[in-house]
């Protein structure tokens, strides 16, 4: 007889509409947007809210985009809605600094996401002993995570986790990660980690493997897996966090999440309020496959605009050139160098 090995696991499902889904809002939300969307995932016991601008604290700038409102009024409003949910902010370190995470500890923030380039995890270091020290729950990200092996991935894994890290992502920043490539990954991290650390995924739709994968994540062993109402988020989209709970409930992978309370939180709360909905079109695609960063489409579609030069053309050369988040001036550099000839695609 064949026995399935799926059936007695479990996960704990992050909602990121209000961080990552900020790229897909321009950083426009306002503190009423953040109560209800917090009031609908809190009630459908999602136990993580991550709320910040899009490229984490500090990012509200000329650079990466101006929030509407200031993110420490969104987390103090986010805090103050959760009944259960326990409030999440992320930081880049470097575009955020230590300072950043104290003030969004004070607002009540309780969960310090810190992300780096998937290997550059030393620059995080401070921060998470610095989270610890106050507290909070730690997690790392390990961003554009295709652009490393597994192996690579592992010792960067083990960098942050003596560093004090409780969780490490595998992040898929551009979406271009493809079932085994994300167990392999996952694999890797939990045979290094093992109780050290709890090893997660975050995906993106860019070549819509977000779900696909986030399963294949959690048959590895990753504990913690991270979506988005609605798909919203940079690129095409994250993995759409109701689509994540309806499909784990369906194969048997225990999350606690209300399905029919994220279905509506989806439907009822996000889809009213935003302003542009993610979609799989050629310049998303191209983030896929070609490696870019989700986050790189809304400003290489201004540049785009702005020089007479198609989106998804100017993504593949900046996937070519291997530019990391960051480097968001170089996509302008690239729109120009297309529009001038200087650069031949
Ligand atoms: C701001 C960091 C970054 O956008 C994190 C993330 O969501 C990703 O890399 O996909
Ligand atoms: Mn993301």
């Amino acid at each position: 007889m064949t026995m399935s090995t799926h059936t007695e696991l479990s996960v704990r499902l992050t909602d990121t509409t209000l961080r990552d889904g900020s790229h897909a809002m321009s950083h426009k939300f306002t503190e009423e947007h953040v109560r209800s969307v917090v009031r609908a995932l809190d009630d459908a016991k999602v136990e993580i809210i991550e709320v910040t601008h899009g490229d984490g604290l500090g990012g509200s700038s000329f650079n990466y985009g101006f929030s509407l409102t200031p993110e420490l009024d969104l987390v103090r409003a986010a805090v103050d809605e959760a009944r259960n949910a326990k409030i999440a902010v992320l930081m880049l370190p470097g575009l955020g600094t230590i300072h950043d995470l104290n003030q969004a500890h004070e607002a009540g923030a309780s969960v310090a996401r810190i992300a780096t380039h998937s290997t550059e995890a030393d620059v995080s270091i401070q921060h998470f002993q610095h989270a610890r020290k106050l507290g909070m729950e730690t997690v790392g990200f390990l961003m554009l995570s295709h652009r490393a092996t597994p192996e690579k991935l592992a010792e960067q894994a083990r960098i942050m986790a003596d560093a004090g890290c409780q969780c490490v992502y595998v992040v898929d920043s551009a979406g271009a990660l493809i079932l085994d490539d994300v167990s392999d990954r996952v694999s890797a991290l939990v045979a290094e980690l093992g109780n050290d650390a709890q090893v997660g995924f975050h995906g993106h739709q860019n070549l819509s493997f977000g779900v696909a994968n986030s399963v294949y994540a959690a048959r590895a062993g990753a504990k913690q897996i991270d979506g988005t109402l609605l798909a919203l988020g940079a690129g095409a989209g994250n993995s759409p966090t109701e689509v994540l709970a309806a499909a784990f409930e369906r194969i048997g992978i225990h999350t606690g999440v209300d399905v029919h309370g994220v279905m509506a939180a989806a439907e009822d709360v996000v889809k009213p309020i935003i302003t542009r909905m993610p979609i799989m079109d050629r310049a998303s695609i191209m983030q896929g496959y070609a490696g870019v960063y989700s986050s790189f489409l809304i400003h290489a579609e201004r540049a785009a605009e702005r020089y007479g030069v198609p989106a998804w053309q100017i993504l593949e050369e900046i996937g070519k050139a291997g530019y990391v988040g960051g480097q968001e001036d170089m996509i302008v550099d690239v729109a120009v160098q297309l529009a001038s000839g200087a650069r031949v695609a």
